[in-house]
């Protein structure tokens, strides 16, 4: 067995709070933060104007860059933080759009079979961290960084989107996980909250790599 993780991953709905928890897992423990391509991203603005239009680009462009983070990860030697899965990609995000009729039929297909291929190369993190969250947590967050397009976001967007979550992370079992629940913590501003995260971390890395 390694002697240190090669993957962590941080895993939640849109405004959970990972790309925060991922820098600062980063800085706290010198690991390198591979984050989500969100101000660079060719579709997600178009996509929150039209999700029919556009859930099929997006969903590839995801698709590949999450893959291209996982081989990062395999290929380099430092310890790598994600700021979500390819599985949510999936899972998620895509499955939920499929069930809300932004995603048709044939394009769905389309699309698992390109995931299928692809997730034969693909091994689990060696410790995934869920942030779980009621939906009125998220809805703050998003509209407290305010960007333009993601005004755009229904309530009952999140809401399948949290089923979702809630399925997948119960049946999750493809290795570590550690559930946060970030409904009633503040991380940010409250250092024994951001402490009390951490030593989480350890006891479950403690076990792994010792
Ligand atoms: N596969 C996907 N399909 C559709 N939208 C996606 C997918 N992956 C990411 N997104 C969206 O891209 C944007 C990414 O933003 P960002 O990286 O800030 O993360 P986030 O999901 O908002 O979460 P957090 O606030 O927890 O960091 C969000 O609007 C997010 O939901």
């Amino acid at each position: 067995m390694a002697d240190h993780p090669k993957h962590i991953a941080v895993s939640g709905n849109i405004g959970a709070g990972k790309t925060t928890l991922t820098a600062m897992l980063a800085k706290h423990y010198g690991w390198q933060a591979e984050f989500e391509a969100v101000e660079n991203n060719p579709y997600l603005a178009d996509f929150y104007g039209d999700m029919k239009k556009w859930s099929f680009h997006l969903q590839v462009y995801f698709l590949n860059s999450r893959f291209e983070q996982i081989n990062k990860v395999r290929e380099g030697e430092k310890t790598v933080i994600q700021d979500r899965t390819i599985y949510e990609d999936a899972y998620i995000f895509a499955k939920s759009l499929h069930h809300q009729g932004y995603f048709s039929d044939r394009d769905y297909q389309n699309y698992l079979t390109l995931f299928d291929s692809m997730i034969k190369f693909v091994q689990a993190p060696d410790l995934l961290i869920y942030l779980k969250s009621d939906i009125d947590k998220l809805v703050k967050n998003i509209e407290k960084r305010g960007r333009e397009y993601e005004s755009a976001i229904r309530i009952d967007y999140l809401q399948g989107l949290n089923a979702h979550y809630n399925d997948w992370i119960d049946n999750y079992n493809e290795g570590k996980l550690l559930i946060i629940d970030v409904n009633h913590i503040d991380f940010v501003q409250n250092q024994d909250h951001f402490a009390d995260i951490v030593s989480k971390i350890d006891v479950e890395l403690h076990g792994l790599f010792s």
